[in-house]
């Protein structure tokens, strides 16, 4: 099956890089503004796969995205040191005019997956210039969030990250919601499981664990420049969901009617993935505190997307 990918820099060469060790898809072709890039990220990534998979990865031109299933979106600007996601807005939201027309002209049947920032913002903005059902745009949203939440939880605990279940719902970005109500470690509720090993959550460690989610993304583009590792097996995990047809409940971002009162809203809920795209939305038990918190979120969304035009 053919992904496409749109914008091949950090995040895109590594979404790319994550398929091809995961065996995700058959051919993967690459597109960006300089071609000259994309060319150098296709051999770059090619020379990978005789150690992991089959996979066929070269660059191209808009015209060779035919017939691709997923075109993932990782094309505009990214966040310099110091600033948050929503101040790339009014760049990408010019970048995603050209991008989309592009994309949809060549595979009109494909499910676009949205990684440039400010995440559910441009997954709005995509779905709205694209024109597509709401279900077939999916935003990566706060998938990284959750495996950061996730990972952050296995090591206070000392546990496997894959046996916490736990989200990050609402914005991609500094509004974002860590859910501690319903997170589990195996099937017993988190702070039990806390409790009973010795290593409890008590509010100030909470508070921790839920700041450094938050500021994960500035810490390492202090550090490094840019993230892209976590993202890029982000959004492999996500493409492999869609055509392996996993039916996986993933916290992603779609454009839905309503959330928490706020109308025409994109933001980060559990929903499970497969084929067709979204195939539907939960909504998790939430104490006051959460539901308060993820309203503020659709809020602050709402606040810049509502003022797009299209
Ligand atoms: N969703 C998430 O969790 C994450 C999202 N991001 C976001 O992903 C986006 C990309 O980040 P990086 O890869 O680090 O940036 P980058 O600067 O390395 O790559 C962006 C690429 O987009 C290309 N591009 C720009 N305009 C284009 C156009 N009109 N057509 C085709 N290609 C175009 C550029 O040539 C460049 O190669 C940023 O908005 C960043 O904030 C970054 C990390 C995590
Ligand atoms: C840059 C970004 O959005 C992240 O690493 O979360």
């Amino acid at each position: 099956m053919k992904i496409g990918i749109v914008g091949t820099g950090m995040v895109g060469s590594a979404a790319g890089y994550a398929m091809a060790l995961m065996g995700v898809g058959t051919e993967i072709v690459l597109v960006d503004a300089s071609h000259a890039l994309a060319l150098a990220q296709a051999q770059d990534i090619s020379h990978a796969t005789p150690f992991a998979s089959t996979i066929g990865v070269h660059a191209g031109e808009y015209a060779d995205l035919d017939g691709a299933a997923v075109v993932i979106i990782a094309a505009g600007v990214s966040q310099k040191p110091g600033e948050d996601r929503l101040a790339l807005l009014e760049r990408n939201v010019a970048v995603f005019r050209s991008v989309i027309s592009g994309v949809m002209k060549a595979a009109p049947d494909a499910i676009l997956l949205i990684a440039t920032n400010p995440l559910d913002v441009m997954t709005f903005a995509a779905q709205r210039i694209s024109g597509l059902p709401p279900e077939r745009v999916i935003g990566s949203g706060t998938i990284l969030d959750t495996a950061r939440f996730r990972s952050l939880l296995g090591d206070h605990l000392g546990i496997a990250p894959s046996s916490v279940h736990a989200y990050v719902l609402g914005e991609h970005g500094d509004s974002e919601v860590a859910v501690w109500s319903s997170a589990m470690a195996g099937s017993v509720p988190i702070v039990s499981f806390a409790q009973q090993i010795g290593r409890p959550l008590d509010e100030a460690t909470r508070v921790r664990i839920a700041e450094e989610v938050r500021r994960a993304a500035y810490t390492i583009i202090e550090g490094k420049g840019a993230t892209w590792y976590g993202i890029g097996a982000g959004l492999a995990c996500i493409v492999r969901a869609i055509i392996d047809d996993e039916r996986a409940v993933l916290s992603v971002c779609q454009v839905s009617d309503e959330i928490e009162g706020v109308r025409d809203i994109a933001l980060s809920l559990p929903r499970i993935v497969g084929r067709e795209g979204i195939i539907a939305t939960l909504m998790p038990d939430l104490d006051q505190a959460e539901r308060a918190a993820l309203k503020h979120s659709a809020g602050v969304i709402s606040g810049f997307s509502s003022k797009l035009s299209f």
